[in-house]
């Protein structure tokens, strides 16, 4: 692991490497070239392996090329060309980041994981990494999605935290990932709130304040951090403070605001994704703008509700309505997101939105359709779904219970 003087630097590996999890990776990148003190300087990104051909319109076809036409690994093309050609084509990525097809070999001594699979992916590979990573390791996830099982709904950082016994925060906002590739402005919510430091590792002199270091609020239990035996991150390494983690992921086009509400943050990410299918479904009717911010208007309502009623303790109201990973992220959800872009698809076509996921995304994966589910699994069994009326439309749109026309009526409040 290299070091500076006695000070060691943080290894960050992304666990992703999809539209999003490329996306992250380059702006990383980016930001540990301009800290140096504080990063290695090449970021590790975890690919799920497969054989990709390279199209005949991309930039990379050369027809001329032994390999023009061939299957090659999707690792070893990236690591060439340095351009995610399946999930995040036409974008150059730096050489700094490595891809590396091996999970664990990724992670191995890496101080801070980034998260970014599609959720149904989170625990079999969290599985693979028990007992592989520093037991201090930080991690943050930007997956979008939930963990529903036999004991109740947890949300995917305290689903990482929990496998993995380490602190996991969230990052999450009104963020398409193919404009932020292209590095045009938006905003972001990180939340980070880890364990204190204990007495060995005191704050040093002249280093940041207390509420700026690796501090939790005693009165807020945040659930990534609920597991009991953390490691305290060593005195050699930089402090993961707010400041030094808005380094991380802060750039010009990518602004940071940074919260401790984890639990708020990654709720917001999560139900959007279901919001954004009702929204794609009532413009696929040709209903227009009024239509689309009906469902917008109280879905937005069914995210409080559902933050308020079932983690009263951790999620802040002010989160979602304040931080980019609330309304905004609804907004641009329901505008240009792939949920609302295939679900509206499914209803012009008269295809499932299973057929549209497959036939346009590419890979690509959507998370609305099996949120729609998860949370309605967790609604029913304690019979929740009349308290929210579109979440339970969306399931049953999907199910093939309800048409999208039925919308206004399955969301009407019932005396
Ligand atoms: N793309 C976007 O604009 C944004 C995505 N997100 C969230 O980030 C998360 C990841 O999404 P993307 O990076 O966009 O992924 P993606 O949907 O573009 O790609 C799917 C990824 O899953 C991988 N995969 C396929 N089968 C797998 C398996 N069995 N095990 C592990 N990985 C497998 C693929 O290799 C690919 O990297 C999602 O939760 C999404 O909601 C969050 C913000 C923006
Ligand atoms: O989370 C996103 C934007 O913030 C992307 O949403 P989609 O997965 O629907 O594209």
């Amino acid at each position: 692991m290299a070091t500076l003087g006695a000070q060691r630097k943080h290894k960050v590996t992304v666990v992703g490497s999809g539209n999003w999890g490329t996306t992250m990776s380059k702006l990383v990148a980016e930001n540990v070239a301009a800290n140096p003190t504080l990063f290695e300087q090449t970021v590790t990104m975890w690919v799920y392996e497969e054989e990709v051909t390279i199209p005949k319109d991309s930039r990379h076809y050369d027809p001329s090329s032994e390999r023009a036409n061939k299957p090659q690994k999707l690792s070893e093309l990236f690591n060439k060309v340095h351009e995610n050609i399946k999930y995040l084509p036409n974008i150059t990525v730096p050489s700094n980041v490595v891809a590396n097809p091996d999970v664990v070999e990724a992670c191995r001594d890496s101080t801070i994981l980034i998260f970014v699979l599609p959720h149904q992916f989170i625990p079999r590979v969290c599985d693979q990494l028990v007992g592989k990573i520093v037991p201090y390791a930080r991690a943050i996830c930007c997956t979008k999605g939930v963990d529903v099982g036999a004991e109740g709904i947890k949300l995917m950082p305290e689903a990482i935290g929990m496998r993995l016994n380490i602190y996991c925060g969230a990052l999450s906002g009104a963020n398409i990932a193919t404009e932020i590739a292209q590095e045009k402005y938006s905003e972001t919510t990180v939340a980070y709130d880890p364990p204190p430091m204990d007495s060995r590792h005191p704050t040093p002199k002249g280093s940041p304040t207390a509420s700026q270091v690796d501090l939790i609020s005693p009165s807020k239990p945040i659930p990534s951090a609920r597991s009991a035996h953390l490691k305290p991150l060593p005195n050699e390494y930089p402090p993961l403070s707010h400041e030094n983690v808005r380094k991380l992921f802060h750039r010009p086009y990518f602004h940071v605001r940074i919260v401790d509400d984890v639990a708020g943050v990654s709720l917001g990410g999560a139900l959007k994704n279901i919001i954004a299918l009702a929204a794609g479904f009532v413009d696929g009717l040709g209903w227009g703008d009024n239509a689309k911010a009906a469902v917008m208007r109280v879905g937005i309502l069914e995210m409080v509700k559902f933050g308020k009623r079932f983690f009263p303790d951790s999620v802040k109201t002010s989160t979602f309505t304040e931080e980019s990973c609330g309304v905004a992220d609804v907004v641009t959800s329901c505008m240009g997101g792939r949920n609302f872009r295939c679900a509206k698809m499914a209803v012009e076509r008269g295809e499932s939105i299973y057929d549209i996921e497959q036939k346009v995304l590419n890979g690509q994966k959507l998370q609305g359709t099996s949120t729609a589910y998860e949370v309605h699994e967790f609604l029913r069994r304690d019979n929740h779904e009349a308290d929210f009326p579109l979440f339970t439309a969306v399931y049953n749109i999907l199910e093939g219970n309800a048409k999208p026309e039925d919308i206004p009526e399955l969301i009407e409040p019932k005396p």
